[in-house]
């Protein structure tokens, strides 16, 4: 590397460090990408494994999960990059290179490894080799950085996003809407919160098991385009993203029903779940609130039921199968 590239190395790499969060850093790495001469398109991934809950089975249900960054997304997934992606996850050891088996050249970032989601940034486009250089050099210091972030970000044993994450997350989710409110229905978020009913949570190991089998469930059963969270305890949260009430409740139900079949090693458990519409003109903690007030109903009713709460607007709708009040 010549002195010029190392300085610009250097330079970017003290930029990454400033981030304070996975999103920012990422952000920025990507417009970073883009203004490399010759690089077309930059785009990252996260890739989930849905371990361990061996015997789930089901047809709405898949073994990688891959979310397209950033987290607010209306697409469900880059069908372009679809195939690099899958031959990268099954081949690639981790690390920087050059993705040779399309037709495009393609770079790619592969923070792989113990870490969970792993992370993939393709880069499509010529550049020369100087840049090259640059971009991997700049791989380590964004890998160390992923790692770091990760550790304030995520649960450390279901490896979804904490509730601090949450918090963040959603506040953007309503700013999102503040700028562009839906034009349908079906371009809406809702904010699910889900109670996980089960007897031994007293013993540690037992309901440490139980939680990742949950969280295996969610991260199978949800779209790629919904977010995931654990909230707290046995309590964890789904903002479902772009379909409409149907749409929400039939995605809930399915995971109820997933939950309520699934042979956890602990016996038989149920799941209750409240749910509230993302709605602009709230604050994320006013979300909250309507959604744990749904929650308390469904726990405090038949348990394993859905309630879905739109007190927010005093208005009522009727459904069948899930309870509204
Ligand atoms: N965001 C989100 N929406 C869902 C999910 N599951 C179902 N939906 C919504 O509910 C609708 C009906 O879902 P399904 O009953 O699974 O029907 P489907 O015909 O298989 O849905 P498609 O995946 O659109 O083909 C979908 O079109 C979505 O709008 C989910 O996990 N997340």
């Amino acid at each position: 590397m010549s002195t010029e590239d190392l300085q610009k190395a250097f330079q970017l790499s003290a930029e990454l460090l400033q981030n304070q969060s996975y999103h920012d850093l990422t952000q920025n790495l990507i417009s970073f990408l883009r203004s490399i001469e010759g690089v077309d398109e930059v785009s990252a991934y996260e890739i989930f494994s849905a371990t361990p809950a061996a015997g789930t089975g089901g047809e709405n249900q898949r073994d990688t999960l891959v979310r397209r960054f950033p987290l607010i997304s209306n697409d469900d997934f880059d069908n372009q990059n679809a195939d690099v992606l899958r031959k990268l996850v099954a081949e690639s050891q981790g690390g920087v290179g050059y993705w040779v088996g399309s037709v495009a050249p393609v770079i790619y970032y592969d923070v792989a490894g113990a870490m969970e989601p792993r992370r993939i940034v393709l880069i499509k486009g010529a550049v020369s080799a100087h840049d090259f250089e640059v971009i991997r050099g700049l791989f380590g210091v964004y890998s160390n950085q992923v790692a770091l972030l990760d550790a304030r970000e995520r649960d450390p044993l279901t490896r979804l996003l904490n509730r601090d994450s949450m918090d963040r997350v959603l506040e953007q989710v309503v700013d999102f809407y503040h700028l562009k409110q839906p034009e349908k229905e079906t371009q809406s978020s809702w904010l699910a919160l889900l109670d996980i009913d089960h007897a031994s949570f007293s013993h540690d190991d037992d309901g440490e098991e139980t939680l990742l089998h949950v969280s295996a469930l969610l991260k199978k059963g949800f779209r790629s385009s919904d977010l995931l969270f654990r909230f707290d305890g046995e309590e964890f949260v789904v903002i479902v993203n772009q379909t409409d009430k149907d749409g929400v409740e039939t995605s809930l139900e399915r995971f109820r029903k997933d939950v309520a079949s699934h042979p956890f090693p602990a016996g038989k458990i149920n799941v209750s779940i409240g749910f509230t519409r993302v709605d602009p003109d709230y604050s994320a903690p006013l979300l909250i609130e309507s959604a744990d007030q749904a929650l308390y109903q469904a726990k405090t009713g038949a348990s394993n039921a859905i309630v879905y709460n739109d007190a927010l607007r005093h208005k009522q709708s009727p459904m069948d199968d899930v309870e509204c009040y």
